[in-house]
């Protein structure tokens, strides 16, 4: 699966472009501040209605526009051609694919799947726990479609709990909500474990590849305490929680920690050190989706070589090249990412002030 067409139109720099792009690697080259990341970041709206930058939509939208459109091809077995777009503003998202209108972004998202790694990735690893529940929620989006509806059901739960503890409703009514998060939240965890299970395999052969993983493993806190069904542990934690106005135990409130040698990635590893563990664990995920659903992922990297030695981009690119799937990298200097490597298929894109030309 690839992108074989982009149009942008009014997002960041750009009034319009298109863009043709390969299976393979497409290089995207060109100074500071010309719109390398603003064409990936069309690739990733058009994906997931979202941009990897900001979550304020009125940044995305061109200077003096009112709504950014992306639209795109996406090609399966050399024959089949999708085609999705979609456009967004003050005034809403609307999103098509294969010329009907959709009813959520998801949609969109399973026809494109898309990995992002950029220069503020190390935040999976330093950041809060939340980016590394929702690096879980990706493949698992992906992989069982059913988790999704088990996560909305148990956000619903958790919302309409929390309601309750605030407004002082009386326990009868919060056992209700407890049953429905006790529930969903353990087959959460369920999914969570067997996933991470899974993406561990994956991992352990794939390692090698990158240079100073060696040692590195994870610990899963699921968010509550073990041994204790959640439903009971609500029960016990309430009136605590009805002090504070909110529930403290559950899966939204999991953890994954990721360590090298027994210590936390997060508190001592090095920048460079850091991103590396996070082009592992970003493209072990696309590796053990393509195993788990046959399906390739896209993956954008933005600004590969910032704060990467030679030896680590070269490592990184080589790691690319060998998942087999469609690749966007951009660059400021072409010549960092030149040793490309045999890919079967390779462009290189130069931007200019918010102006596109391939070679
Ligand atoms: N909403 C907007 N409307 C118009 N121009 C914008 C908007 N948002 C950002 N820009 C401009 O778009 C240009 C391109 O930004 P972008 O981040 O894509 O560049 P880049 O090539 O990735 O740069 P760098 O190499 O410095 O990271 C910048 O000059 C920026 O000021």
């Amino acid at each position: 699966m690839s992108l074989s067409r982009l149009d942008i139109f009014n997002l960041r720099i750009f009034e319009r472009a298109r863009l043709d792009p390969v299976p393979g690697l497409n290089l995207i080259v060109g100074p500071n501040a010309s719109g390398k990341t603003s064409l990936l970041e069309g690739i990733h709206m058009l994906a997931t209605g979202r941009s990897f930058r900001t979550p304020r939509i009125e940044h995305v939208v061109h200077r003096g526009s009112r709504e950014l459109m992306v639209t795109g091809q996406v090609t399966h077995l050399q024959s089949e051609r999708i085609r999705m777009g979609i456009r967004k503003g003050a005034s809403g998202t609307r999103g098509r694919l294969a010329g009907r209108t959709v009813r959520s972004q998801s949609e969109l998202a399973r026809v494109l799947p898309v990995q992002v790694i950029h220069p503020d990735s190390h935040e999976l690893l330093a950041g809060s726990p939340a980016e590394r529940r929702s690096f879980l929620d990706w493949g698992l989006f992906h992989e069982a479609p059913e988790y999704m509806m088990i996560l909305q059901g148990y956000r619903r739960a958790l919302n309409q709990r929390n309601e309750a503890l605030r407004r002082g409703f009386p326990d009868n009514v919060l056992t209700g909500w407890e049953r429905e998060l006790g529930e969903r939240g353990e087959a959460l965890d369920r999914y969570r474990r067997g996933y991470l299970e899974r993406l561990w395999e994956t991992l352990l052969e794939l390692r090698g590849q990158l240079p100073d993983l060696d040692g590195m493993t994870w610990e899963y806190r699921r968010g509550w305490k073990d041994g204790v069904d959640l439903r009971e542990a609500l029960a016990s934690g309430r009136h605590r929680e009805r002090e504070l106005g909110y529930t403290l135990m559950g899966p939204h409130r999991a953890e994954l920690v990721l360590k090298r040698d027994g210590v936390s990635l997060a508190m001592e590893a090095s920048r460079g050190q850091q991103k590396t563990a996070v082009l592992l664990l970003r493209l072990t995920q696309v590796a053990a989706h393509r195993r788990a659903t046959g399906r390739s992922a896209v993956v954008l990297v933005d600004d590969l070589p910032s704060e990467l030695d030679a030896e680590r981009r070269e490592a990184a690119l080589e790691f690319l090249r060998g998942l087999e799937c469609q690749v966007f990298v951009s660059a400021i200097d072409g010549a960092q990412v030149q040793r490309l490597g045999n890919w079967a298929s390779q462009k290189m894109f130069h931007v200019e002030h918010g102006t596109l030309r391939s070679d």
